[in-house]
């Protein structure tokens, strides 16, 4: 079987999945993404908090990875890394960014782009504090995205790393750095067996938010 015969027998979007409504959607599209959150959650998607997020160089070109959703408030999204790192240069080259969530299960599709802003430096020290041990030290070994040369540094760094931590448990990792992406437009899909599927585009508006519906 080729490569494209097999791509061409699988199923998409063709199981069970919730239907959507936007009529009752809230005025905010913070409340709309807690919601569609907690019913990912409570449908048992896997890893609901994985999102890809879309940076671009200083030369326009774009770039993306999946990072952890860490936590959503009035400031918008908020995910946590390395400043030093590729995406962490390209974020201060350029702050605009784009957040893509997908949950298979139910047919959804969130779509935030916004603007990255790194906290406040106390907030950053608060969450790597919180971290479990493993990402610690793995943070501290520090040089994300950096060209590893010869694996056996890693692993020295590695063993390094947890000697001072354990010597000194309240070290912290300069460059972690919480941002949180102030959104300008936030779209939710909801896919139909029938492709008739649904999508409701929300927008910042002077006072607030507008809402539109979207061609699928
Ligand atoms: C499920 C999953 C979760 C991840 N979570 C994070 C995260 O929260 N922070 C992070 O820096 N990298 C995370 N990564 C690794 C990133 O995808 C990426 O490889 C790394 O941040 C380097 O990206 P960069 O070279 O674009 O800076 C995660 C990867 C996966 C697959």
């Amino acid at each position: 079987m080729t490569t494209r015969d097999l791509l061409r027998a699988l199923p998409v979007l063709a199981h069970d999945m919730p239907s959507f409504d936007p009529t009752g959607a809230p005025a905010e599209p913070t409340a709309l993404f807690a919601e569609w959150l907690a019913e990912a959650v409570a449908a048992g998607v896997d890893e609901p908090h994985a999102m890809t997020v879309a940076t671009v160089d200083a030369d326009g070109a774009p770039d993306t990875r999946v990072l952890i959703l860490k936590d959503l408030d009035a400031a918008g999204w908020h995910f946590a890394t390395t400043s030093t790192s590729a995406k962490g240069r390209q974020i201060a080259g350029n702050p605009r960014v784009a957040l893509g969530f997908h949950w298979r299960e139910q047919g959804r599709q969130v779509r935030v782009r916004g603007t990255a802003r790194p906290a406040d430096p106390a907030v950053s020290r608060r969450d790597f504090l919180a971290r479990p041990e493993g990402s610690r030290i793995a943070t501290l070994a520090g040089r994300q995205s950096a060209v590893l040369a010869d694996p056996a540094e890693l692993d020295r760094e590695l063993a390094e790393v947890r000697a001072r931590l354990a010597a000194d448990p309240g070290l912290v990792a300069e460059g972690h750095t919480v941002y949180s992406v102030t959104p300008a437009s936030v779209e939710f899909w909801q896919a139909d067996r029938e492709r008739r599927h649904v999508r409701l585009r929300y927008r910042r508006a002077a006072d607030g938010w507008s809402r539109e519906l979207l061609w699928p």
